[in-house]
């Protein structure tokens, strides 16, 4: 069963002055997703957000969160929907546990029910020692661990986290996406992240929306991504097989998509060791796995392995920025509708 729709943006936009900040923004999200906003700075993600939370008004288009207009219900959104902005602020004099029940009551939320939920999100992001410490004592990671209970306290059914990791050791991004991770498996928890951390936006989310300019460039899974944005880049194939031939290599070379296909590493005793592998490596305009590997057991060869290569995010930004602007704002008019 396909999880209803939280989130509902149809051509979205918002502008200062005479800049267009969110350009004719769609994006759908998913009850239960965990989907990342990413983008370079000045892109429109922290605008995007803002509208959604009822804290900025739209100049075109329509948002819906849970059913709501967070301009004309911002309060009814802000109870539903938690923000941990980049950098939250509390009472540095009070402990963490104060600070958290403060946010508890200030929600409505019963002394006695505030204490006990106060403890036990404490215990779950793994700050339970230090409940009792003064929030202006803890360090950067503390900080993001508390801003996140604070966030979780009111029972949110979506999350909004700001570059949550920024500044936190890599021991402490691992638990923090590790528990966000957790937090929406476990309790089917929407969340949308908005961060520059590429590797790590790929480790725990299930879409990515990528933001160029107020537009959403593409979105979807590393897939999808790599197929929407790197157009012009030949799937690679790398085929395990036990001997590899110049007849091999022609046929191979003549398959439809196939664009070439040459020896990639070629052990020594190749052929002298019938047990050696040799590695062929086949770039296609088209994933032609399946005819690849049936070209190449129909030829006698032993096939041991058949992959494609798989590019992460960070290796999706980097090649397409390769080009520059030029080549960001080309493809902006191209692929946007
Ligand atoms: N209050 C404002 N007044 C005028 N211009 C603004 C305002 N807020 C944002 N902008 C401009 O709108 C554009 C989008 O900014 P936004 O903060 O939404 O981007 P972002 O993707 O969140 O960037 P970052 O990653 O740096 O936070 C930028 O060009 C920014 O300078």
């Amino acid at each position: 069963m396909v999880a209803e729709t939280v989130i509902d943006i149809e051509q979205l936009s918002k502008s200062y002055g005479t800049h267009r900040a969110v350009d004719s923004l769609s994006l759908q999200i998913r009850r239960g997703e965990i989907f990342g906003l990413l983008g370079p700075n000045g892109a429109g993600k922290s605008t995007t957000i803002l509208m959604l939370l009822g804290l900025s008004e739209p100049d075109g288009g329509t948002i819906n969160v849970l059913g709501m207009n967070p301009t004309r219900q911002p309060i009814e959104v802000k109870r539903r929907v938690g923000y941990l902005p980049d950098d939250v602020g509390f009472y540095e004099d009070w402990t963490g546990l104060e600070n958290l029940k403060l946010t508890a009551r200030l929600n409505g939320i019963g002394e006695k029910e505030a204490h006990e939920r106060a403890i036990r999100l404490l215990d779950q992001v793994g700050l339970k020692e230090a409940a009792h410490k003064k929030a202006g004592a803890y360090s950067r990671g503390m900080r993001q661990r508390l801003g996140l209970a604070d966030v979780l306290i009111k029972r949110p059914e979506i999350i909004i986290l700001d570059e949550p990791t920024l500044g936190i050791d890599p021991k402490g991004i691992d638990e923090l996406l590790a528990l966000i991770y957790g937090l929406s498996r476990e309790q089917g928890l929407t969340v949308l992240l908005s961060s520059h951390q590429l590797h790590q936006v790929q480790q725990i989310c299930d879409r990515v929306g990528l933001f160029v300019k107020g537009k959403l460039l593409a979105e979807g899974n590393l897939d999808t991504l790599t197929r929407q944005l790197l157009t012009d880049t030949p799937i690679l194939i790398t085929a395990e097989v036990d001997r590899a031939d110049r007849q091999l290599l022609d046929g191979l070379n003549d398959l439809e998509g196939v664009q070439g296909a040459e020896v990639a590493t070629q052990d020594q005793d190749a052929f002298l060791a019938p047990s050696s592998r040799v590695l062929i490596q086949i770039g296609c305009s088209e994933d032609c796995s399946d005819a690849i590997a049936r070209f190449i057991v129909s030829s006698g060869v032993s096939l041991f392995s058949l992959q494609r290569k798989q590019y992460g995010l960070d290796e999706i930004y980097r090649r397409y920025f390769a080009g520059g602007e030029e080549r960001g704002s080309k493809r902006t008019k191209k692929t946007v509708k």
